[in-house]
Parts: structure tokens; C-alpha cells; sequence
């Protein structure tokens, strides 16, 4: 039998940084990441502070550009992508179909309500604005942020309520690939429960989770493997 199809597979990515204010110095990071992500899959990326944890998942979601490599993401189609190759359009088209991203920060549109962030990518996507906003109503729910921060702008909302905000956004759409980074560091036990509820469901639908977790229980909870980034430390060979 063959082998299933991965959602991504990363071949030979490295990644150094270029310090333009240190006379142009190179700070090489990882060197021959390569791991693939299948359905229902949770490959937690561990290892010391500063191995290059953020910047793997950065380069997966095309914010970082990769010095060698290939990122290869299944697009709608089944076709293979190389989204490491940095080309605009193949990283947004596979942002809007194929990747969602929960970053550690919300980065809010001023002036929009909470109810209205979480609401606008499946509005863009096409689903009609009151579904959605009931959508979007319902999943604030279920993590708790009180009903009577919806129509406000998560700019003045506390640490935990910002991150229930970018959670429920990044886990509304469906994208077959989910990119967590940290996405329980700033949430009480309670909250922290729910959104590990949240992640075994996607995985129960078959959605691939690439993240990050320095919280034990919750990577103990999640992880279906864990991926030590020390072994694509380009430090050790430099
Ligand atoms: N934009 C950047 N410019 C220069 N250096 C960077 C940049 N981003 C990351 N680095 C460096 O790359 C290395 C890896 O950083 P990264 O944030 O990926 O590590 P990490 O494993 O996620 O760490 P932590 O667990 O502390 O968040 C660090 O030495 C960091 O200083």
C-alpha cells in the first residue's frame, strides 16, 4: 500500500539571518529541516530556547523566506505547492484555502469589533456576514470571553481575551493545515482546557496541527509526535 499523501512536507529548508547593523553577519539558524505533516497528524516542534522553533513555523507560513529548501503545501486541487519559494500570490492563495495561523498576538484592525475580527475570514471567504457573525458569536462563547466584549475592539481587552479572540479566528475557517504558535501561553487552566478540546476536535476532522506548546500538559494532550528542532541546529556545524 502506498503511503498517504502528506498535507506538507518540508525538504532540506535552511535558514540563516542576515544582521545588516553588524557589518552584514550571518547568523545561520536551522539547516536541513525536513519533516512531513499527515491528516489528523500534531507534530509539536520542541527543543532550547532559541533552536529556530519560531522560524520553522514562520517559513511554513511564508512570513520568512528559506535560503534552501522546499516548502511543499497540498493546495484545493491535491497539487503539491512550494510555498518556501516566496512567490506572493502561491502564499496567499494557499493562506486563504490551505494554512491558517494563530500567532501568539492579535493583531487587530482598529476600530473592529471582536465579534467582526473573528467573523471576517470566513466573510471573506464568502460566507454570508450574519452566519457568520453567529459563527464567530458562538465560538467566543465556548471560550468564555464574556458576551459583553463582542462589539468592542479587542485593542483595550486583557492578554487572555485577546488571545480567545485570535484563537477563535484561526480555528473558525477550515484550513486542512493549522499553524499553532503558543496559542494557550496567556490562558488560565480553565480556557486553556477548552482550546485543547478545540485542537483534538480538528484533529478528529482530519486537520494536520504544526505548533508550538511550552506548556507540558497541553503538548502531552495534543502532540502526536514531537519533533526535536535541536537535530536542524546550523549552530552545532558552523
Ligand atoms: N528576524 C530575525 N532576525 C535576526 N535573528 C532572528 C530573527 N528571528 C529569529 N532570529 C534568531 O534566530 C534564532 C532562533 O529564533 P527562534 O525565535 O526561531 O527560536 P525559538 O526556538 O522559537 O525560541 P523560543 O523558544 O525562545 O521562542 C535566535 O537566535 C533568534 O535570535
Amino acid at each position: 500500500m502506498a503511503a498517504p499523501a502528506p498535507l506538507l512536507d518540508v525538504r532540506g529548508v535552511a535558514k540563516s539571518f542576515t544582521m545588516h547593523l553588524r557589518g552584514g553577519i550571518r547568523l545561520p539558524v536551522v539547516a536541513n529541516v525536513s519533516f512531513a505533516l499527515h491528516p489528523g497528524e500534531c507534530v509539536v516542534l520542541g527543543g532550547p530556547s532559541g533552536v529556530g522553533k519560531s522560524s520553522i513555523l514562520r517559513m511554513v507560513y511564508g512570513n520568512y523566506a528559506v535560503d534552501a529548501g522546499e516548502i511543499l503545501v497540498r493546495d484545493e486541487g491535491g497539487a503539491m505547492r512550494d510555498l518556501g519559494a516566496g512567490d506572493p500570490r502561491t502564499v496567499l492563495a494557499l493562506r486563504e484555502r490551505s494554512i491558517g495561523y494563530v500567532s501568539q498576538f492579535l493583531r487587530a484592525v482598529p476600530r473592529a469589533s471582536a465579534l467582526e475580527v473573528v467573523a471576517d475570514p470566513l466573510v471573506r471567504l464568502g460566507t454570508p456576514r450574519e452566519t457568520a457573525r453567529d459563527r464567530a458569536a458562538a465560538m467566543l462563547a465556548r471560550l468564555n470571553l464574556p458576551e459583553a466584549l463582542f462589539d468592542l475592539p479587542p485593542a483595550t481587552f486583557s492578554g487572555g481575551e485577546k488571545q480567545r479572540v485570535n484563537i477563535a479566528r484561526g480555528f473558525l475557517t477550515e484550513h486542512p493545515i493549522l499553524l499553532l504558535d503558543e496559542p494557550t501561553a496567556s490562558l488560565d487552566a480553565a480556557n486553556r482546557d477548552v482550546v485543547v478540546g478545540m485542537i483534538r476536535e480538528k484533529l478528529r476532522q482530519g486537520v494536520a496541527v504544526l505548533g508550538i506548546f511550552h506548556d507540558e500538559p497541553v503538548r502531552q494532550a495534543v502532540a502526536t509526535r514531537i519533533l526535536d528542532v535541536s537535530v536542524f541546529s546550523a549552530r552545532k556545524a558552523a
